[in-house]
């Protein structure tokens, strides 16, 4: 696929990164910090109240000092990691407010053909769950890393004043971290990674199977489908299984070497203390840190675990936000005529499976051009085209003499009014529904698009008229209904290019009936139409008619010049017409 009228993501972020830390959350991982490292100066209190006990120095005013000193520190304490937390959850939440609507902005950007089943799992994800995710890194995992860090180097700072060898060892313990963190995150970055895209697989398919749950049920697939849906669920339990299997005896092992420091610890100082080179109450708690830093450094490999396992929810939402965009043109698109123009246009879905095969097309200003050709022929493509919902691989399509390439597909689609068998309806009122054409569009003209698409009689038969609630997708409309509002729109959009895919065959007489009928009020505006055709009873009286084989144009011309040319046309003409 031709990706040169998209742009690359990261250039359209102009500059401005939505994950980048704010204020506050740097506030509040200072604070963490300094509530860490008076969290660590009990310690050094602890020891100066033990070593005035042990040498019976201890009276009233130290009893009240240290009594107020603890007090004033937990205090203290209390209130910077109150605010720092405060700080955090608030800075924390504007990151991903900015993530979020910076992901709602860029999904309307991402070109149409990028909204494949497996991709559409991924921004779904990487909205909602990766988003998450991120937050948390934010609002816990950093803060809660960087400060039980500084309190462990502190530990190692307050051991070496009462005897550097003890601190040697509490040292080594504390960078056994190293290894053991490289080979956690080994493990995190293959099944983490695995276990993000089988998430983002699972949300597919779940989303694939309750969009679908009621073709699914009448075609007696449910069942079938359901289990596509649990095979699914049952592979994410299993990696997440096997991804908490090969982390937890690394954090096994390392917990077992860190306790490994207490009996050095007891040996190398208890020498000493023995010798009467180190007093007893630095001894005691020479030999009480390693079980409190064994404890500390334990929840540090938790932590920086999660946290590597949380980046990959970091990377998932980059690699959305890096997506290639359509082009935003800033060029204001208006063409003073609107023909359309195909010049050799090369298109294939699938690599190696070209539907368009150098298609030259010419489509009249203000003219009705009709296009026929068989089922999967590709003339829904040559609309889907036509509205920049696919670039062509190759060739260039013109609309007023002017290459659609570099134009931003908002603009294009600006001047186009699109009716197709695909009618989505939100669940909204019908007024709204019609509205999403044209916002500005008063009552009154609503209405008047309604009785031009024959949708009056039926809307005014609802409980509540044009307020009624269409129901999700407009499921309480039926087919004929819901095509009828679909015409009203384009009439209300009144945009130059009209494209028609003609859809009456899968309704009763009476709905085709009005369908035509509304059709042929759409038709009567001066307008440049393309309209697909499925009976060619409707295209009899179009200005041309193009039929479409194979990739290419086969043939062209008015009704009669195709009956006359005796071919492709002429046949299907006389196919349909025995079937009548
Ligand atoms: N999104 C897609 N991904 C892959 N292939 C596609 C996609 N859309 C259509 N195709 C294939 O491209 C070919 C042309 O499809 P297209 O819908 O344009 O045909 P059509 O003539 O409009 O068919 P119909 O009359 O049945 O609506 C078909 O073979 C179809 O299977």
């Amino acid at each position: 696929m031709n990706k040169g009228a998209a742009v690359n993501g990261e250039a359209a972020m102009n500059g401005h990164n939505p994950m980048k830390w704010n204020k506050k959350l740097y506030l509040s991982m200072a604070c963490i910090m300094v509530e860490g490292l008076l969290s660590g100066s009990n310690f050094m209190l602890m020891y100066y109240i033990f070593k005035s006990l042990w040498e019976d120095r201890m009276d009233m005013g130290k009893i009240v000092t240290m009594t107020g000193l603890l007090a004033g520190v937990f205090l203290l304490r209390l209130l910077i990691y109150g605010y720092g937390y405060v700080q955090g959850q608030i800075g924390g939440a504007g990151v991903s407010r900015q993530i979020r609507l910076f992901l709602g902005d860029k999904l309307k950007r991402i070109p149409l053909s990028r909204f494949q089943k497996s991709q559409t799992g991924d921004y779904i994800n990487a909205a909602t769950e990766n988003v998450n995710s991120y937050e948390q890194i934010l609002t816990h995992k950093a803060g809660d890393i960087m400060k039980n860090l500084t309190l462990a180097l502190m530990l190692v700072g307050f051991v070496a004043a009462m005897y550097v060898p003890s601190a040697v060892i509490l040292l080594a313990a504390e960078l056994l971290f190293l290894p053991a963190i490289a080979i956690s995150f080994q493990a995190v970055k293959k099944y983490g990674t695995r276990k993000n895209a089988i998430c983002a697989e699972n949300v597919s398919s779940t989303v694939e199977y309750i969009s679908g749950i009621q073709t699914f049920r009448a075609y007696g697939i449910g069942g079938i489908k359901n289990k596509s849906v649990t095979a699914a669920m049952k592979d994410f339990s299993d990696i997440s299984f096997l991804y908490e299997v090969k982390i937890i005896p690394d954090g096994v092992v390392y917990s077992i070497l860190t306790w490994m420091a207490l009996p050095l610890e007891m040996v190398t100082a208890g020498s000493q203390w023995l010798n009467g080179r180190l007093d007893t109450v630095s001894f005691l708690l020479i030999c009480l840190l390693p079980l409190f830093l064994a404890k500390l450094m334990g929840t540090i490999f938790v932590d920086v675990t999660s946290y590597k396992n949380l980046m990959i929810a970091k990377k998932k939402i980059e690699r959305v936000m890096e997506e290639p965009e359509d082009a935003r043109s800033s060029e204001i698109f208006s063409p003073k005529v609107h023909d359309i123009a195909f010049e050799q246009v090369c298109f294939s879905y699938v690599p190696g499976e070209p539907v368009c095969k150098d298609m030259d097309i010419r489509i009249e200003n203000e003219k009705l051009t009709a296009i026929v050709g068989d089922s999967g022929s590709g003339k829904s493509t040559i609309l889907n085209l036509i509205s920049k919902y696919y670039e062509p691989d190759s060739g260039d399509i013109k609309i007023g003499g002017c290459s659609i390439k570099g134009i931003g597909t908002e603009q294009v689609l600006s001047k186009i009014s699109m009716v197709d068998q695909d009618i989505f309806l939100f669940d909204d009122t019908i007024r709204n529904n019609i509205r999403y054409a044209r916002p500005e569009a008063a009552d009154e003209e609503i209405e008047w698009a309604c009785r031009e698409a024959n949708c009056e009689e039926f809307i005014r038969k609802m409980p509540e008229g044009y307020e009624t609630m269409a129901g999700e997708n407009g499921n309480r409309l039926s087919g004929g209904e819901r095509q009828r509002l679909s015409i009203a729109r384009a009439i209300l959009k009144d945009a130059p290019i009209l494209l028609l895919d003609e859809a009456t065959a899968n309704l009763d007489i009476e709905n085709e009936l009005a369908v035509k009928k509304a059709i042929s009020n759409l038709l009567k505006k001066k307008k440049t139409v393309v309209l697909i055709a499925h009976t060619l009873s409707i295209v009899k009286n179009a200005d041309k008619i193009l039929v479409i084989a194979e990739g290419r144009v086969k043939e062209q011309g008015s009704h009669e010049e195709l009956i006359l040319q005796d071919g492709k046309y002429a046949a299907m003409w006389r196919a349909e017409q025995q079937l009548l």
